[in-house]
């Protein structure tokens, strides 16, 4: 796989004087958790990494060449994208929203083939969704809305992907279905790079992860060196309590009294 570099990366923040250069590699087996209070940047620093938002300075390599060098198909071959809001206006059942994730592979005006299909199909039910293959994806639940566009990009199959609370909307199960299936995906030598509001889920699941702070600095490394409660008290402004499950930390918020 090509690895996605961030080079001296500011990520363009309306109204933010500055911001802390970012450079970092999401290499090959990797898992990204990035982490950060509302607000911070971290939606924004996915969709610049994607090339969908311009960034204030810097560059972004896929492999060796500038993503903007790249033409977008190129691109969406290698990269899948998971946005945390959907546009649901235009109608089109859970098969075809799946089929879409194909679009990258076909040349213009190409139809869908069987193998399409069947892949599109696969990724359904690994989302557990395939039952509802028939629906229109605007009336689907949340959760089911949300497993429909981890499928899309499941179908999609790129080396890196990058996901926007991937959990949102999932029960229990379901987020720990979908955490097993981006594991695996970094197991199989892909990579997976995703923002996360549970600070549990990334200390579960992520090798490495990085703070972005609401005034633009930023931190980045092994897991373990920066899920530390200083740190991360630091970045909530929240009182944590630390406990350890299963080896691994779990961090509690401890209510502060007087305060809503
Ligand atoms: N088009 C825009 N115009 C003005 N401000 C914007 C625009 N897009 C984003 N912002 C602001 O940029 C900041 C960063 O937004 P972003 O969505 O990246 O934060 P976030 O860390 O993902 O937040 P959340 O945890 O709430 O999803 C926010 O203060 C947001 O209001």
């Amino acid at each position: 796989m090509n690895p996605l570099q961030a080079r001296q990366l500011v990520i363009d923040v309306p109204g933010r004087p500055a911001g802390y250069p970012l450079n970092f590699t999401i290499g090959r087996g990797q898992m990204w958790g990035v982490l950060g209070p509302n607000g911070a940047g971290k939606t924004t620093l996915l969709h610049t990494l994607a090339g969908l938002r311009l960034p204030r300075q810097g560059e972004i390599f896929l492999g060796e060449q500038p993503l903007t060098a790249l033409k977008r198909r190129a691109v969406a071959r290698q990269m899948g994208l998971v946005f945390q809001e959907r546009q649901d206006g235009f109608p089109a059942s859970v098969l075809e929203t799946a089929l879409i994730g194909r679009h990258p592979w076909l040349a213009p005006w190409q139809m869908e083939t069987d193998l399409d299909r069947r892949l599109a199909e696969q990724a359904l039910q690994q989302l557990d969704v395939a039952h509802l293959s028939d629906r229109l994806v605007s009336t689907l639940s949340g959760g089911e809305r949300q497993r429909v566009s981890i499928a899309t990009v499941l179908t999609q199959n790129p080396d890196t992907w990058l996901l926007d609370e991937p959990t949102n909307h999932l029960d229990l199960h379901h987020q720990v279905a979908v955490m097993q299936l981006l594991r695996a995906q970094a197991a199989a030598g892909r990579a997976v790079f995703m923002c996360l509001h549970d600070l549990n889920l990334a200390a579960r699941w992520c090798d490495h992860v990085l703070l972005l702070y609401p005034n633009g600095d930023a931190c980045w490394g092994p897991a373990e060196r920066m899920l530390v409660p200083a740190a991360l008290e630091r970045l909530y402004g929240q009182k944590l309590l630390t406990v350890e499950a299963d080896g691994k930390p779990v961090f509690v918020p401890v209510p502060t009294t007087g305060e809503l």
